[in-house]
């Protein structure tokens, strides 16, 4: 700990420095200095560690000198990221008005605090996903969720029962920073923050939602019927004026939206499934690498949010694939808009930072292209009816603005406002004025410089320009004694002399004058504009979901036409029917030489809902389960199916047990794991729940393995309208369709050639013959003493009781062993009950004691 306090006295600024700093001790502070961003003290190492930039020193605390690290003001964003990775959250404090001379600091203010939740900067946002602040308020089992995207300025509003469903929310909302009360603690790795526990109220949220959006008329967001979310609302708006600091006119109304409950999917099924990587951990084996076709990152964001949040209505449902099929059917439309998209830059998060006073010149020029594109795709969709109606509408009226925007905002605007240039020629005369002033100089200076050059026939004087001393004559130092008499020395270099004269002085006081002028006169013009775009900020946003919601439907569109995807039939009724079914991710990434064997699926959840599925290792059970689910689920959602042909039943759930790997960060084995996916499952089945479970009972011995694979599938099989795909390697259970008429086997077709397996991915309705785990050995190249042994040891396992009968020695197979274990264990349990009937004294019991021994008796048979 560096010490901040001692006998010296700290300087003025020094002061402020700390003043400011105790009003955000839980930040570091990003103090501006001129060119940089300083921290001091603790900050100064911690930063230093962090950043691995230079610990340096400036004056002195109680004898001892004050750390000091500092970054250059304009690659501030780096570093604000790589802060806020590392947990921190980062005041940023500027100096309010420019250094005059006079004695004492210029003024300070934090402009904002910078924390996980509330980023904004293009650079530090992943344009494809959401990154929301969370606010979560409980009371008992209810809880209520806000979440808000600061950086494109929507809401979602939740409410629900049970720390399942809530731990289910967060995992899918996948919050960058939660706000809690005090005394809440959730078991979640994600940053929080607590903005005080007076915020988490309904009546806060009305004040701050006067104060914020001036909204005066608290029943249209249908908040009073939702006290947990409107209490959460209220911390979410009071901790963005705690860390924001400016206006938040960028942000939607936060609106109670009740939805339908949706399909609900938990997230190791997410996980299992490959939604957003695969199961170790590469993105481009996700789902949403391959269906992620969509041409501006408003619409990959959408994308996700349509996949993440599958749809029950079918209603709305219907209405999105209606959308997708008329372009799908309009190819030449489709190419247009998606032509026309590509020119779209991210409109959302740069309006929001246009909003918040944070754009750079580029995203005035980004925002003004995309208003500038929107005519070109709406007269696109013209008189189409359906989804596109209002999305057509939202996108329309923002010519004025547009129009406005582009003929003040130059074509190629530098990066920073800095040294101006931003706004156009020919948009106001009087900032043209000072420029041509300023632009005159430059001839001026030349003229200067060619006028002295003749006068002191010194051929190599300068005329330069640097920020400390302003305008200057430079002349060698070989040269410098002849000088003229009215230069006056202005500084000695090792190499030359500096001069200044009274003309330069004069020139230099005249031109600096009209450059600052216009520097400000530009500086007025861009925040008139701002506050122009500000004003429209709420049509900026609908159109820019609205462009959104385009491009995910032509990202489907083009799905179906490119990757042969068909309108799925999804229906109330139970039937489930998939003709030439693929699964979209393992088809993109096979090579031509290998194409991908489609196959059908056909269960219904009355008649046929229970399919055991067997095969060799490798020959494709799991790419078969997951891609069933994964065109139950996408037809869900509004995408096309891959496949050739898709009837599907309306699915409220989706659950699944995939063979995952350790979770050994959590504490967690194998088999753990598996009991735990399996125990999800069976606690929460409901009617119309697709179950996919992909061996079970592997990490333990083999009879716990098959006992509870068996008691499993019998559980899933009596579990009426659940449809269930259930791949195993226990032989055994084969039997189960037998006494089972919803249960069906299915397996995995290979064949034999040459004494190797050849895998032909084919789902035939029948049960595997063998398993063939030796040959995918062999074919994985166990050495061949090693495979020879083990055929071995497979013959004497299934041929066991009849080796035992021939050699006299015990040598079982499972199922014998099974068997004689159970009659073992029948045989024990039949002896100590007769021991107890024998030895009762019946004479001497009283009726109740017989009636309480019998009760025993009963419950010892009954175990
Ligand atoms: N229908 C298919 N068409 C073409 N190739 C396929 C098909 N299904 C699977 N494959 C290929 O076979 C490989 C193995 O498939 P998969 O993992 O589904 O087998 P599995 O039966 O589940 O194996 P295991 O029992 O060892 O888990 C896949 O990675 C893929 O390359």
């Amino acid at each position: 700990m560096v010490k901040k306090t001692g006998a010296t006295a700290h300087t003025p600024m020094m002061q402020q420095y700390l003043k400011i700093k105790s009003e955000y001790s839980d930040c570091l502070l990003f103090y501006r200095m001129g060119d940089f961003y300083e921290m001091f003290f603790d900050d100064a190492v911690d930063a230093s560690k962090i950043l691995d930039i230079t610990l340096t020193k400036r004056g002195k605390a109680g004898g001892d000198d004050i750390p000091m690290a500092g970054v250059p003001w304009h690659q501030a964003e780096g570093y604000l990221a790589r802060l806020v990775a590392a947990g921190k959250r980062v005041a940023v404090c500027e100096q309010m008005e420019a250094p005059d001379g006079s004695k004492g600091p210029v003024r300070r203010d934090v402009v904002r605090v910078v924390t996980s939740g509330t980023i904004t900067e293009a650079s530090l946002l992943d344009h494809s996903r959401s990154a929301p602040l969370v606010a979560c308020y409980r009371q008992g089992e209810k809880w209520g969720l806000a979440a808000v995207e600061l950086s494109c300025g929507h809401w979602r509003l939740l409410e629900g029962e049970g720390q399942m469903m809530l731990d289910e929310q967060l995992a899918v909302l996948a919050p960058a920073e939660l706000l809690l009360p005090t005394a809440e603690e959730l078991q979640v790795d994600i940053p929080v923050s607590r903005p005080g526990d007076w915020s988490f109220s309904s009546s806060v949220t009305q004040e701050q939602l006067q104060q914020h959006f001036g909204v005066t008329d608290w029943l249209s967001l249908n908040l009073d019927k939702h006290e947990l979310a409107s209490a959460a609302v209220g911390a979410v708006l009071v901790y963005l004026g705690q860390t924001q600091k400016c206006a938040l006119e960028h942000l939607s109304l936060p609106v109670f939206v009740e939805r339908s409950q949706g399909m609900a999917i938990d997230m190791r099924s997410r996980r299992n499934l490959e939604l957003y990587c695969s199961l170790n951990g590469d993105p481009k084996g996700g789902l949403i690498h391959v269906l992620d076709e969509t041409k501006t990152p408003m619409g990959a964001r959408l994308l996700r949010e349509w996949i993440d949040h599958p749809l029950t209505d079918l209603g709305r449902l219907n209405d999105r694939q209606d959308a997708v099929q008329s372009l799908t059917d309009d190819s030449d439309t489709l190419s247009a808009l998606r032509n026309a998209l590509g020119g779209v830059r991210d409109m959302e998060r740069m309006l929001t930072r246009i909003v918040l006073s944070r754009a750079s010149p580029r995203d005035f020029r980004g925002l003004t292209e995309a208003l500038v594109a929107l005519p070109d795709l709406y007269k696109l969709l013209a008189d189409r009816t359906g989804l596109f109606a209002d999305m057509t509408q939202a996108m329309q009226g923002l010519e004025p603005i547009a129009d406005e925007l582009d003929g003040a905002i130059i074509e190629m605007p530098p990066q920073v406002f800095r040294d101006g240039g931003v706004i156009r020629a020919g948009f106001d005369a009087e900032l043209d004025r000072l420029r041509s002033l300023a632009k005159d100089a430059g001839d001026w200076l030349n003229d200067y410089e060619k006028r002295e050059r003749e006068r002191t026939g010194l051929a190599n004087l300068r005329v330069k320009y640097n920020k400390v001393f302003g305008y200057f004559i430079e002349i060698s130092k070989v040269q410098a004694k002849d000088a003229p008499s009215d230069y006056v020395r202005k500084q000695t270099l090792v190499n030359a002399e500096r001069f200044i004269t009274d003309e330069l002085h004069q020139f230099e006081s005249e031109i600096l004058g009209a450059r600052d002028a216009a520097l400000a006169r530009e500086e007025g013009l861009v925040e008139a504009i701002r506050k122009q775009i500000c004003a429209h900020a709420s049509a900026i946003q609908q159109a820019a979901r609205a462009v959104a919601g385009v491009d995910v439907i032509s990202c489907f569109s083009h799905l179906a036409r490119s990757c042969h995807y068909v309108r799925p039939d999804v229906h109330s009724g139970r039937n489930l029917k998939l003709v030439g079914g693929r699964h979209p991710v393992v088809e993109k990434h096979l090579g031509s030489d290998e194409p991908f064997v489609a196959n059908d699926t056909h269960m219904d959840l009355k008649s046929r809902r229970f399919m055991l599925l067997t095969g060799p290792n490798m020959g494709g059970k799991s790419t078969y389960m997951r891609q069933v689910a994964w065109i139950v689920w996408l037809a869900h959602t509004g995408c096309f199916v891959p496949a050739d042909e898709a009837r599907i039943p309306l699915t409220k759930r989706i659950f699944t047990r995939v063979g995952a790997g350790d979770e050994l960060t959590s504490g967690r084995s194998t088999f753990m794991v598996e009991m735990m996916e399996t125990a999800t499952i069976l606690n929460q089945l409901e009617p119309r729940s697709l179950v996919i479970v992909d061996e079970i009972g592997r990490g333990t011995s083999t009879w716990d393995g098959l006992a509870i694979a068996w008691s499993v599938a019998e559980r899933l099989i009596e579990s009426k309208d659940v449809m269930t795909l259930f791949a195993t390697h226990y032989h055994e259970l084969t039997e189960l369709p037998d006494d089972n008429e919803v249960a069906f086997n299915a397996s995995v077709t290979v064949r034999e050639w040459n004494g190797s397996v050849i895998f032909m991915h084919q789902v035939i309705e029948d049960a595997a013959d063998q398993s063939y785990g030796i040959a995918v050995a062999q074919l994985a190249g166990l050495p061949r003493e090693v495979i020879k042994r083990a055929r071995e040891h497979l013959f004497r396992l299934e041929h066991g009781s009849e080796l035992a009968a021939e050699t006299g020695k015990p040598q079982l197979g499972l199922f014998a062993v099974a068997e004689k274990r159970q009659q073992e264990n029948d045989l024990e349990r039949l002896k100590r009950l007769e021991q107890r009937l024998v030895s009762i004294d019946v004479e001497s019991m009283r009726p109740l004691d017989a009636l309480t021994l019998l009760d025993e008796l009963k419950n010892e048979v009954e175990q």
